[in-house]
């Protein structure tokens, strides 16, 4: 025998096969148990094969199970944190799912957050002391039924859908906290279903939210959250000097409308308003955005919890189309310094020491850019946030990091952003240079005109009923009515005649005879108005100032006029007086005489460069919104308006000069290029088109 043989035949004794008995006891050897016999051995060998090709199949079955639900089960998933979880939470409200499960919640607010009162005029026996349980329960919030957390089918259409709705923790570390919910539903065998539910639920949303504009705020944790949604405001409703609001109008049209070209130029729409406060910068923005269907994304930057990295992915996260409003540009700063100068001193007391300094990346909180500080200290003292209150939150928000934000994605893609501030004196000059901001308007104190405006607005729907106050009414016109101006409703004043025709107008005679009541009153309504108007002292009063003082007049006009000496009267009496207002300033709410800062009006200007090429925006897009006077090609013309100059004192007492476009003082201010506000009949076509 060859020694190759020999080898051969002699390896199973010199080097024993792995028998099946060997492996047990190997097993057995690893897993710590004696094994003393062979029957023993071979169980566990059973065992641990079952044990393996179990789980072997168990994986291969998921795997299978999930290929097939995959290829055969169709799922939509939406987040709370996105818009779509609105559509769906709407959809699911109104559907019989919500009435029939047996699981289910309750919730107040579905599609109107915020605002979850029940719509319609207050119960008047909840203004007497006249109240019952069944009229304080008409007082709770509107309640929504939904599927609870869990699994649930539906049909829609013929088809049989699954819903699953899970809470997927909550938003960020920040204030405020919310949960998130994550809802997901499942279609057999069919996309085309859940893409037609999705369909389904963006028209119920679109009907729901109808002539409303939605707000939204960011959240602890950076990211948007619808807050509200409001009837939209009527630009009409909205009384700036003359020919203003046009001019805006006619420019922001024309930006929507050429959105690409204005993208690949770099050409932003940035805009600050400024000026007194209670004059209308809000107002005016809830309407523009109104006017063009666009919802609010609003950024507080007094917000203590607002960093530049925050502020950056909330821009990443903010919609193309929108009016972007940062709030409060004077007191990010200010406010912030005071509160990093608090804790440095909180440190230094604790330590013995020094001041430390502040957090990285925020130049200590001053200002950013080569440390510069934002002008503003000395102001707001009570804008600290909840987070600042909770000791929670330190800020890193920088003057840097909030130009770079605006020289970036703030200004770009159709985005409308707006600035505001009561303190323009006390912003940094770089955040308002040209080509940052392209466009200023200062909002002033009442001027006779505005004065005579607004009281023919406020009471053009005098004498008709509460519920008359539609999407287009005032604001406050929907503040309950004090109970002691009740009487004054019953009382004959010219508008509610001309609001509230007679049985006998059935008739051609009695037609013409309401026709001809309404013309009266309203000539009447006319004369009352220039009566009051002439009785306000220009630039005094702020338009909510104004507006306070005939909310005690709600229906009866002819009152406010006689009652004129009470303004004029509360204005000497409350001199010295001030009350604590937004961002610790002295606010009136009573008429106060004018104080207030009138800084250096420029020039009215034109706004935004115009495009010399066709529109990329589908036809009727922005044409829908009633908007149809758009800007002429005007390549930044100057039309010096006639001015005229005014001595006025400013917020520290300092005589300033101020000069009064013909048209008024509410000024538009652009990179140094002037045109002349149109004219006042352009301006009420504008306002009429709403
Ligand atoms: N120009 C205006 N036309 C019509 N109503 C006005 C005008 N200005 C102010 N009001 C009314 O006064 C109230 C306060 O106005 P608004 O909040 O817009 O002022 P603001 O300038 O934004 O004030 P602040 O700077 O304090 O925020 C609102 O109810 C609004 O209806």
């Amino acid at each position: 025998m060859s020694p190759v043989a020999s080898t051969l035949v002699d390896s199973p004794r010199k080097q024993p096969a792995a028998s099946p008995l060997s492996l047990a006891r190997l097993v057995s050897q690893l897993i710590g148990i004696n094994v003393g016999d062979s029957v023993t051995a071979s169980g566990i060998i059973a065992a641990a094969l079952g044990a393996l090709l179990f789980t072997v199949a168990r994986v291969i079955f998921s795997y299978l199970s999930e290929y097939i639900k995959k290829m055969i089960i169709a799922t939509v998933q939406f987040d709370s944190r996105e818009e779509s979880y609105a559509w769906i939470l709407n959809y699911l409200s109104c559907h019989p799912l919500s009435r029939t499960a047996l699981q289910f919640a309750v919730v107040s607010e579905v599609s109107r957050p915020l605002e979850s009162r029940r719509s319609g005029p207050m119960p008047v026996a909840l203004m007497t002391d006249n109240w019952t349980l069944g009229n304080e329960l008409q007082w709770l919030p509107k309640a929504f039924f939904l599927p609870a957390d869990g699994t649930h089918f539906f049909w829609f259409g013929y088809n049989l859908l699954q819903v699953s709705i899970a809470s997927t923790g909550s938003s960020g570390g920040g204030y405020p906290m919310y949960t998130n919910k994550s809802i997901s539903v499942s279609a057999l065998l069919s996309r085309k279903v859940l893409e037609n539910l999705i369909k389904e639920a963006q028209r119920l949303w679109v009907e729901v939210e109808k002539g409303r504009t939605s707000v939204y705020v960011a959240d602890g944790g950076m990211q948007w959250r619808g807050v509200r949604s409001r009837p939209i405001r009527g630009l009409h409703t909205v009384v700036l000097d003359e020919g203003v609001k046009h001019k805006i109008v006619s420019d922001v049209t024309e930006f929507l409308r050429s959105e690409k070209w204005y993208a690949e130029r770099g050409i932003p729409y940035r805009s600050l308003f400024y000026g007194s406060p209670g004059s209308g910068k809000t107002s005016f923005i809830n309407a523009l955005a109104g006017h063009f269907r666009l919802n609010i994304y609003v950024i507080s930057l007094s917000n203590p919890n607002l960093s530049d990295d925050g502020l950056v992915r909330l821009l990443s996260l903010t919609p193309t189309r929108c009016v972007l409003l940062l709030e409060d540009v004077d007191v990010a700063f200010s406010s912030r310094d005071e509160q990093g100068d608090a804790d440095a001193q909180d440190a230094a007391a604790a330590t013995g020491g020094a001041p430390l300094p502040g957090p990285a990346g925020g130049g200590g909180g001053r200002g950013g850019r080569g440390g510069r500080t934002a002008p503003g200290m000395g102001r707001g003292q009570n804008v600290m946030g909840p987070m600042g209150l909770l000791g929670v939150g330190r800020q890193s928000l920088t003057l840097s990091g909030l130009l770079n934000a605006l020289d970036g994605v703030a200004g770009q893609e159709g985005r409308v952003v707006c600035l505001t501030t009561n303190h323009i004196e006390q912003l940094d000059p770089a955040l308002i240079r040209p080509g940052r901001v392209d466009v200023r308007l200062f909002f002033d104190r009442a001027s006779r005109w505005q004065a005579k405006e607004l009281f023919l607005n406020f009471y053009a729907n005098a004498g008709t009923d509460d519920t008359d106050e539609g999407a287009d009414a005032p604001e406050s016109s929907t503040t309950p009515t004090p109970a002691s101006t009740l009487t004054s409703v019953a009382q004959p004043t010219a508008a509610a005649a001309a609001a509230a025709p007679p049985a006998v107008a059935r008739t051609p005679s009695g037609i013409a005879k309401v026709e001809a009541l309404r013309a009266a009153s309203a000539a009447t309504l006319n004369e009352l108005a220039d009566a009051f108007a002439a009785s306000i002292p220009e630039r005094k009063f702020s338009m909510a100032e104004l507006q306070l003082f005939l909310m005690k007049f709600k229906k009866d006009p002819r009152g406010a006029v006689d009652g004129i000496d009470d303004l004029l009267r509360g204005a000497e009496v409350n001199v010295g007086k001030p009350v604590e207002g937004k961002g610790g300033e002295a606010v009136a709410l009573v008429p106060m005489p004018k104080t207030d800062a009138a800084t250096k009006v420029g020039e009215a200007v034109t706004l935004v460069q115009t495009p010399n090429q066709e529109s990329t925006v589908k036809e009727g897009e922005v044409e829908e919104t009633g908007s149809s006077v758009l800007t002429p090609k005007a390549d930044f013309q100057v039309e010096g308006p006639s001015t005229q100059t005014r001595a006025e004192t400013n917020g520290r007492g300092e005589v300033t000069e101020k000069e009064d476009t013909a048209a008024g003082s509410a000024d538009l201010t652009t990179v140094g290029k002037v045109a002349a506000i149109d004219s006042v009949t352009v301006a009420r076509a504008a306002d009429s088109a709403n």
